[in-house]
Parts: structure tokens; sequence; C-alpha cells
């Protein structure tokens, strides 16, 4: 991700999720947010909004971001939506775009490295075969090109014989595009949203390996309780969403640690086991959820197996 918008009410102020989703930019590396103060139309006492403001430049600065010079746009969705009072409405979210471009720098594509696409969405299109859609996330791919599919059970090999992004047909993609890309002889079945489509060899698929995780706390919107030992939540990278069972790291004769309790709020390296195999990285950032709330966020330290 580049960039983000992060919306807060006007009536409300900042939430937990609020929290949660700084924490959560930060780590997928977004440097620069720029701040929507939502619903200024239901709101009759202008020192709301300066209050929410000087509120989200605090928490803005507690999370490394730039408090101070963050723009900042208050208005309303739903004017904007039901075309009533510009000035809160439509301008605002004008406003909003333009501060969007302003701050937030056009991102640097990764045009270098081997291509790597992670699937989105799949589809049958009668005919031609089967189309799957998704965001390049670095190097250059040409049509008629080999690719190879990863995730999920065993990679194998198919050639891209079609690029389409917004309803034209074209010869290349690049690291930023949305295509659609239409592979030869593969069926449906076999594909699987959070598989990865890349250049044959540039990535393997692992399931097991050592990450260093933090927890958030609940006032982040993580767990109130710690967890033990052998904890399964819902690990989230790239499109994939896929089981993680977090253990401790044994000691060299397999003895068991001491403390195997994990309290919100902690910093610590667990091994992760998939019950899939999917592409993994060094370096990699993800997300674990449980239950619909995000509570912690990972770095890939270590590839096992
Ligand atoms: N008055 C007012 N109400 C708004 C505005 N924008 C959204 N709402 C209302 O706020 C409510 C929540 O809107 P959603 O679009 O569900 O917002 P959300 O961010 O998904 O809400 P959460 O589930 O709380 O995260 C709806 O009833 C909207 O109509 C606004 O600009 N002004």
């Amino acid at each position: 991700m580049d960039g983000a918008i992060i919306v807060v009410s006007a009536t409300d102020g900042q939430m937990p999720q609020t929290r949660e989703h700084l924490l959560l930019a930060k780590q997928v590396g977004i440097k620069k947010l720029v701040v929507f103060i939502n619903k200024a139309d239901a709101i009759d006492d202008e020192e709301m909004l300066e209050l929410v403001d000087m509120e989200m430049r605090e928490l803005l600065s507690t999370y490394g971001f730039d408090g101070d010079n963050t723009p900042i746009v208050s208005g309303s969705a739903l004017c904007a939506l039901e075309g009533r009072e510009p000035a809160l409405g439509a301008e605002a979210i004008r406003k909003l775009m333009a501060a969007v471009d302003e701050w937030i720098p056009t991102p640097e594509r990764d045009l270098d490295k081997p291509f790597l696409m992670p699937v989105e969405d799949i589809f049958s299109i009668a005919g031609r075969g089967t189309v799957v859609t998704g965001r390049v996330e670095r190097g250059k791919i040409t049509k008629g090109q080999e690719l190879e599919v990863i995730g999920f059970g065993a990679p194998f090999k198919t050639t891209l014989t079609g690029i389409e992004m917004f309803h034209k047909q074209l010869e290349q993609g690049q690291a930023g595009d949305n295509m659609g890309a239409l592979l030869r002889g593969v069926k449906r079945e076999t594909l699987h949203r959070g598989q990865v489509l890349a250049a044959p060899g540039s990535i393997k698929p692992h399931k097991k390996f050592m990450a260093s995780l933090y927890i958030l706390t609940k006032d982040e919107g993580g767990r109130h309780t710690p967890f033990s030992d052998n904890y399964r939540p819902q690990m989230f990278v790239r499109t994939c969403d896929v089981t993680a069972i977090l253990t401790h790291p044994r000691g060299p004769n397999g003895e068991d640690p001491e403390n195997m309790m994990v309290m919100p709020g902690d910093n610590i390296t667990m091994q992760c086991e998939l019950l899939a195999e999917i592409a993994i990285e060094k370096g990699m950032r993800f997300t674990i959820r449980e239950g619909g709330r995000t509570v912690g966020t990972g770095l890939v330290t270590e590839l096992i197996e």
C-alpha cells in the first residue's frame, strides 16, 4: 500500500480502530496519511472539529507519522453522496483528494524485480478460459510469458495468454497495475485467492517460519486477554488468509519455554506453522486476526520449511 486516508467521525473522534489502523498503516510501510473528519454536518459546535483535529495530530505523532503537517480535511460523505451542502459535501471530497495528491508521494514501482501478482479473484469466461485478477506487486510481464502459480497445493506452471485492464487488451502489465490475466489450460478449481502468479522459480511456498510479532492492546482494538502456546489465529498476507499455529521456540533439547503466556502489548518471537503452504519471503509483513478483529502484526524473520 502506498498511502491511506484515515476517516474519523466528527461526532465521536478517535476510536480503538483508529489506533489499530494507524498501527497497521505503519506496519505495512505507509509513510504518509491524510485524515478525513467525517460527519461534519452532524455537529453544531465548531470546537468539536478543533478537538478532533488536535487529538488526531497527537495520535499520528504517537504512531510515528508527521502529526504537525499531515493534512486534515473535514466534511460530510453523506452530503457529498446526497448532493447537498456542497461546502461540506462535494467540495470537501475534492479538497481531500487534492490533499492526497499533494501530500502522498507517487510511489516508486519495483519494475526490475521478478514478476509477482497476488490472486484476488478468479473467473471462468466461456470460450476463453480462466482469468485471475489482482494488482501487480512487482516486476513486469508480457503476454505469452510463462508463469508459476504458488500456494495452496503444489506449484504449477502455465502461460499468460492475455492481459486485460479496464476492458482493454494489452501486451504488457507492470507493478501497480490492476489486471486480469488469462491463463492457458488452467481449471478454475485449481486456483485460489491468496495464491500468487510469479516468474518461475522466483518465490517458493513455505508453511513454517519464525516471526517477530507485536500483539495489539485492547486500546488498539486487540485482545483483552493473553493467549498461550498453540494459539490458532488467521494469518493475512497479501490477498491470502490461512490458519496459523503459533508456538514458542523450544529450548535446545526441546524443553518447554518458561512463560507460555503472551500478553496484549507484547513484542515476541514465535514459530508460525500454516495449515497450507503459501508464497512467503523473509522480511514479509502480515497481520493475525481472530473473530473479525486484528490481534497482532508480524514480520517473517526466518524460513524453516
Ligand atoms: N450525518 C452523517 N452521517 C453519516 C455521514 N457519513 C456516514 N454517515 C452515517 O454513519 C453511519 C455509518 O456509516 P458506514 O458507512 O457504515 O461507516 P463505517 O465506517 O463502515 O462504520 P463503522 O461500522 O462504525 O466502522 C451510517 O448510518 C451513515 O449514513 C456523514 O457525513 N454525515
